[in-house]
């Protein structure tokens, strides 16, 4: 049965990873790669992808899914919305994105077929910053296939508080084991399908 951990066991179970002869780079690759691969599973043809990032390592997960993407010859563009100071992990990423993979301030969005919030995950706690709310606000309008990466953004992943206008998916990737926000109903309402993907 998939584990539900709380932040703090999730961050022992990558520490006893990387401990064990894992690294922490290698679990971030795991996580963008097999997150792209389900999605590539889920369609016949190639979709425009945006990727919402912040600036911890869910927005390396992120940079990762738009680096599969991109080689696979699918159209991918990435947003740093909450600028480029990013966690070390996150910047190897960026640095690593191929050159077809557009990257695009917040005010120049293109329309895209996929649009994966990998803006905050179990890092995250409280409001959502102003700037963020609304372009969640906004992208909640659209029609396309919303994606989040471990939790939608506004949701912290332990108690499940919900800020408002937090990212609203249609599917949600639990990186590893489901953390307790994912079980409560109102939840769930902001994840659409959940996926546990082994990240190990
Ligand atoms: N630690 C690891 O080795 C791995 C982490 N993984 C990913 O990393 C995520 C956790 O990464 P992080 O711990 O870097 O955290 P996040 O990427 O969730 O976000 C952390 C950042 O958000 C800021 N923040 C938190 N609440 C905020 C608020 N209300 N307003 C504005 N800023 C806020 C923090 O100050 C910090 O800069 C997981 O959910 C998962 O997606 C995966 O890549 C697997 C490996
Ligand atoms: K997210």
């Amino acid at each position: 049965m998939t584990p539900v951990y709380t932040v703090a066991q999730m961050r022992a179970w990558e520490d006893a990873a990387v401990a064990t002869g894992g690294s922490y780079a290698a679990l971030m690759e795991n996580a963008g790669a097999r997150a792209a691969a389900d999605l590539f599973s889920r369609f016949e043809t190639a979709q425009r992808l945006l990727v919402l990032c912040g600036k911890g390592n869910n927005g390396g997960d992120g940079l990762v899914l738009a680096r599969h993407w991109a080689e696979a010859g699918w159209p991918a563009a990435v947003c740093l919305l909450l600028g480029e100071n990013l966690s070390p992990l996150s910047a190897a990423n960026l640095a690593n994105l191929p050159p077809s993979v557009q990257q695009l301030p917040p005010e120049r969005l293109p329309e895209s077929d996929v649009v994966v919030d990998a803006v905050f995950g179990t890092g995250y706690s409280g409001e959502l910053p102003a700037a963020v709310a609304a372009l969640m606000r906004q992208i909640n309008r659209q029609s396309g296939c919303n994606v989040a990466l471990d939790m939608p953004s506004g949701i912290n992943s332990d108690h499940g508080h919900i800020a408002a206008d937090s990212f609203c998916a249609q599917i949600t990737y639990a990186f590893q084991a489901f953390k307790p926000a994912h079980k409560l109903p109102e939840v769930q309402a902001y994840c659409g399908d959940i996926v546990c993907l082994d990240i190990a």
